[in-house]
């Protein structure tokens, strides 16, 4: 199965467990690179401009996936969004998780630290890493129509 090269990112409120994860994303067999696009410390660089680095770096080809946290997830997911071809979710159940990958091919999963446990999101990363989306599922054909609408969106 092809390594992984996994955007870290989180704003003040999800720094404990970037720093976790950075460690378990660090030590697996499915991760080749992670790239850490902050924030360092308490940095106060709000949520919004870290998910769209890490958006910016799927876009553009220098990463597979990312994992972003902050309070909730939710702004996270929302911001990542905004970059064009990017599918972003918030996810905090192994269900979800799995079909953000498998029916979705979301490239962007987000969590929040001041909603699910530490233990839960660190067992979520890892069976996340394991997902592989599958182009020639019936998937596809949904997520290639989301593609259209938005290709389609910008060129009118
Ligand atoms: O969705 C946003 C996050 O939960 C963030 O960590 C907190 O954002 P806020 O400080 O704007 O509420």
């Amino acid at each position: 199965m092809e390594r992984l090269r996994i955007a870290l990112g989180s704003d003040r409120a999800g720094h404990d467990y970037k720093t976790l994860l950075a460690e378990d994303l660090q030590a697996s067999d499915a991760v080749i690179k992670v790239i850490d696009v902050g924030v360092h410390g308490q940095d106060k660089i709000p949520y919004p401009k870290i998910a769209v680095t890490a958006a910016q770096l799927i876009a553009s080809g220098c990463a597979d996936r990312a994992l972003l946290i902050c309070h909730t997830g939710l702004g996270m997911a929302i911001a990542a969004n905004k970059v064009p071809g990017i599918r972003a979710v918030t996810a905090h159940d192994p269900y979800s998780v799995r079909c953000s990958i498998v029916s979705n091919n979301a490239q962007v999963l987000t969590f929040g630290q001041g909603v699910v446990g530490l233990s839960v999101a660190r067992r979520l990363a890892a069976k996340w890493l394991t997902y592989r989306f599958d182009p020639n599922s019936s998937a596809a054909v949904k997520v290639e129509a989301i593609h259209a609408f938005e290709t389609s969106r910008n060129s009118s």
